[in-house]
């Protein structure tokens, strides 16, 4: 496995704080210097010498930030004002030294009346970060209230103020709407969508913690980013179609023709040598006409999908989209559980009729992967109370059963057979649109013919299909995306590659 970068808890990040002073080795304060420069360096990118800044800190490190912030900012001659809200008397060591390093600092203690932040342009929300312990009560509650009613272009430090890191918060005491810049990883949080309110982005800036000492710690959570074409297979220039695998499809029926062209396309897209799609009757015409490169292979019945075709030509079979559940097609996923020798992807209504035929799920053959969108997975396993409850649950289908579970939302989360979850950052809001699942099982497909081991598949598949997204979007924006605009993007490139 490629190094996938680790997400990591509060109490990790407070070991590699520490690590990291006592290796480089570097003074706290210094390290809070560093993550200030860091900070200003992404926020400059968002702002101007014209904007009215407030940065609004508590009395921690977090607060010490900002502080620091407040300070590096004037030095450039930008307009701020900083307002340190002292909702408990004693400041960290850091916060207590860069507090000494400014010249005014307006100061709020709890009985002061909670301050109004119309005269601004962009508050920087420095009150609590990591260090946050329990939800926010009382005068911070209020001033954080007052940054939320003032709709103003919101910036976090770290994270926005009252979120934890690690869990699904109970409170709504949390800065809302926030362009967040965290230090070094992003925070688990920020991909849970019951979080969604309070950030309206994040991004990540390295404030010099030891990597190596980072990615040697536990942690089940692993981002994907740009490292994942580090996975990504190099095309040998002496290579023919057969080194590329042979793959099958079964998609479409009657009325949903479109979703086998989809997977058909992607499917070919992701480099794969050969691929047959096996449609309705209804469907011949449609698909050699719209992939020529693709073969077909037609079920006796014109509507919809009734016998399995001889799978041993083949070395992995993509089942799903389009298919609907008639009785006829539900037989005929139940042969292909029974019968398959190959890998299995299954998508959409293969996965659907097995939530509604549960006996089908000991059928479930080892080497499968799922891509289940939320609601599908729920309808597979159950309701969730929260994100975190379906990851666990997740995470025990995939032990229980060997399989991989793709379950599609914003933030993908992909689980693996071992335990681990690998969170995928590329992707657009253009992408909520019909055809995107079908567009997935396409490339997943093709990259297991291609004899990418399963896991890797579902990675390179899940975090290309997103950046084809966002490729995309760049040209026609996010209400003009297509499905098929993800497809006529796709790139699958390795590391250090410009083909
Ligand atoms: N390695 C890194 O990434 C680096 C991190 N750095 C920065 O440090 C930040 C973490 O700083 P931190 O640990 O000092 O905690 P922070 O969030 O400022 O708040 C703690 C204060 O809040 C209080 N408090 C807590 N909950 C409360 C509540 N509900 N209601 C009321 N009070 C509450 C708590 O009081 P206590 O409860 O402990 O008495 C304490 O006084 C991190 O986010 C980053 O910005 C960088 O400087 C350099 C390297
Ligand atoms: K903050």
């Amino acid at each position: 496995m490629a190094p996938l970068k680790k997400i990591l808890n509060v109490a990790q990040i407070r070991a590699t704080d520490k690590y990291t002073m006592d290796n480089a080795p570097i003074a706290s304060i210094d390290l809070m210097e560093q993550a200030a420069l860091a900070f200003v360096k992404a926020f400059e990118k968002h702002s101007n010498a014209s904007k009215k800044i407030i940065i609004v800190c508590g009395v921690g490190n977090n607060g010490g930030d900002g502080l620091a912030v407040s300070r590096l900012l004037r030095q450039k001659g930008m307009d701020v004002h900083v307002m340190l809200v002292k909702f408990k008397e004693t400041l960290s060591a850091d916060c207590k030294i860069n507090k000494n390093r400014l010249k005014e600092v307006e100061e709020l203690t709890v009985t002061d009346t909670v301050p109004d932040f119309a005269a601004y342009d962009i508050i920087i929300d420095a009150l609590f970060g990591s260090g946050l312990n329990n939800p926010v009560k009382g005068f911070p509650a209020a001033v954080i209230a007052a940054i939320n009613k003032a709709e103003k272009t919101v910036f976090s430090i770290d994270v926005p103020s009252g979120l934890p890191c690690d869990a699904i918060s109970t409170s709504k005491s949390i800065v809302n709407n926030s362009h967040v810049i965290s230090f070094q990883r992003p925070k688990l949080a920020f991909f849970f969508p019951e979080h969604r309110a309070y950030i309206r982005d994040w991004e990540v800036v390295d404030i010099g913690l030891d990597e190596a000492f980072i990615q040697a710690q536990k942690s089940n959570y692993f981002l994907l980013d740009e490292s994942v074409a580090k996975i990504v297979k190099i095309r040998a220039k002496q290579s023919h179609k057969g080194t590329y695998g042979h793959a099958l499809l079964l998609a479409g029926s009657h009325g949903k023709m479109g979703a086998a062209v989809l997977s058909t396309k992607a499917c070919l897209r992701s480099g794969v040598g050969l691929l047959t799609t096996c449609v309705p009757k209804c469907g011949y015409n449609i698909l050699q006409i719209a992939a020529p490169e693709a073969m077909c292979l037609t079920d006796e019945n014109a509507h919809f999908l009734t016998e399995l075709p001889t799978l041993s030509n083949y070395d992995v079979v993509g089942a799903g989209p389009g298919i609907g559940k008639d009785k006829l097609t539900v037989k005929m996923l139940q042969s292909l559980l029974e019968k398959s020798t190959q890998p299995l992807v299954l998508d959409a209504d293969a996965i659907n009729i097995i939530s509604a035929n549960q006996k089908l799920l000991a059928l479930l053959p080892k080497r499968s992967v799922l891509t289940p969108h939320v609601k599908e997975f729920d309808r597979l396993v159950g309701p969730s109370k929260n994100t975190l409850e379906r990851h666990e649950k997740q995470g025990s289908f995939s032990k229980k059963h060997q399989c991989i579970i793709v379950l599609k939302d914003a933030y993908t989360c992909i689980s693996s057979t071992t335990g681990e979850f690998y969170i995928n950052t590329s992707g657009n809001q253009g992408m909520a649109t019909g055809g995107s699942g079908d567009a997935l099982t396409g490339v997943i497909t093709g990259l297991i013919a291609q004899h990418y081991d399963l896991l890797n598949a579902a990675i390179v598949g899940v975090y290309f299909h997103g950046k084809a997204g966002d490729k995309g979007a760049e040209k026609k924006g996010y209400n003009a995306l297509l499905a098929s605009d993800i497809v006529e993007n796709l790139r699958i490139q390795p590391y250090g590659y410009t083909h």
